[in-house]
């Protein structure tokens, strides 16, 4: 679960070892991390505030040196090159200001096609290309300035597709914008992730993570704490299945009686709804035939001792992201 490639393909971005530093104390942000990321694949990080995230993707833009450890950007040693690897990056970061408010969208983005170096003749064809690609060519004479933040971003992710980066870092590309926008934003990096580009993204967003991501690596700390899908981090969380029903009001020990009868296997759990009891088994185990046939008939047996069926609303899921990652809150804490 924790290797970082996959046989027979080669990361566009492979970082190894990394370490950094802050400050005369030598606070340690991020401490001995590696992560890659193959073609046409989204790899997430996600973990709490201040676990990391950001200094690793600053890392692996060349914004900031790494004070031990090695980036591989497209074949190139970014700690030693730095700017023949930021050329095949694409970088949003949050929270940048960034654009000539004065300067027209087109004109922006044409400044920062000649800063990255490309012909005039490329320049022109780049910018209108990502303008287009995000949506954006209809408002292309208009004043950066006068941009709505959804707008603002979606020309932030036109200037990081300049000139066709095999590699996108995207940090929190949809914090903060609507929702209609950021259902935008997704498509477009699902989009770009199918057509062979590279996205290391990150994320508070649990849907989005969930529904972007092929590969998911969890940070606290400042050090990788699981890495998998969805489904590897709940059954690391030791969430693999839940199951939900309701009770009539007559059973407010359910839960206390559940678990007693279920053991170690399960964590349940009850709330009121609507006048019945609301009840929540998490189960330990993942959803091999065995283990569904062995949970279906430990559920009934449990059941039938407190004195009550399998109820009609009975479903049994797998974990969400969030649930897994709610899970594991406790073991990501600095
Ligand atoms: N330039 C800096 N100087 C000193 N400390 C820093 C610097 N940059 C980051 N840190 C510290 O390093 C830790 C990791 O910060 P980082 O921004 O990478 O976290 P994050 O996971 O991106 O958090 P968030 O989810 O809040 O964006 C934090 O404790 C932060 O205060």
């Amino acid at each position: 679960m924790l290797s970082t490639q996959t046989a027979g393909t080669t990361p566009v971005l492979a970082a190894t070892g990394l370490r950094r530093t802050f400050g005369k104390e030598g606070f340690v942000a991020v401490d001995d991390l590696s992560l890659s990321v193959e073609p046409g694949q989204v790899h997430a990080l996600l973990g709490p505030n201040g676990a990391g995230k950001t200094t690793t993707v600053r890392m692996c833009a060349t914004l900031l040196t790494p004070t031990v450890g090695q980036i591989q950007v497209d074949g190139i040693d970014a700690v030693r090159h730095p700017e023949a690897a930021r050329a095949r990056v694409g970088l949003v970061l949050g929270g940048e200001l960034g654009f000539y408010p004065r300067a027209s969208a087109r004109d922006n983005l044409l400044f920062f096609a000649d800063l990255q170096g490309l012909s005039r003749r490329r320049r022109r064809q780049a910018v209108d290309t990502a303008l287009e690609r995000m949506g954006l060519a209809d408002v292309a004479t208009r004043k950066a300035g006068a941009f709505s933040r959804g707008m603002l971003q979606r020309l932030h992710l036109a200037r990081a597709l300049l000139g066709s980066p095999p590699l996108l870092l995207l940090n929190e590309p949809t914090t903060g914008l609507d929702p209609d926008v950021a259902l935008q934003v997704r498509d477009l990096i699902r989009e770009l992730a199918a057509d062979g580009t590279e996205v290391l993204l990150t994320s508070h967003s649990m849907p989005e993570v969930e529904e972007l991501a092929d590969l998911i690596s969890v940070i606290g700390a400042g050090r990788i704490v699981t890495r998998g899908t969805v489904r590897d981090l709940a059954a690391y969380a030791g969430i693999g299945m839940i199951s939900g029903f309701t009770l009539p009001a007559r059973h407010a020990d359910a839960a206390a009686r559940l678990q007693e009868q279920l053991g170690d296997g399960a964590v349940v759990a009850q709330r009121p709804a609507s006048g019945r009891w609301a009840v929540t088994v998490y189960w330990a185990v993942d959803d091999s035939r065995a283990d569904r046939e062995a949970r279906d008939a430990a559920l009934a047996a449990a059941l039938a001792e407190i004195g009550t069926q399998a109820p009609a609303d009975l479903v049994t899921r797998p974990a969400s992201l969030e649930e897994a990652y709610l899970a594991l809150a406790d073991r990501l804490a600095r």
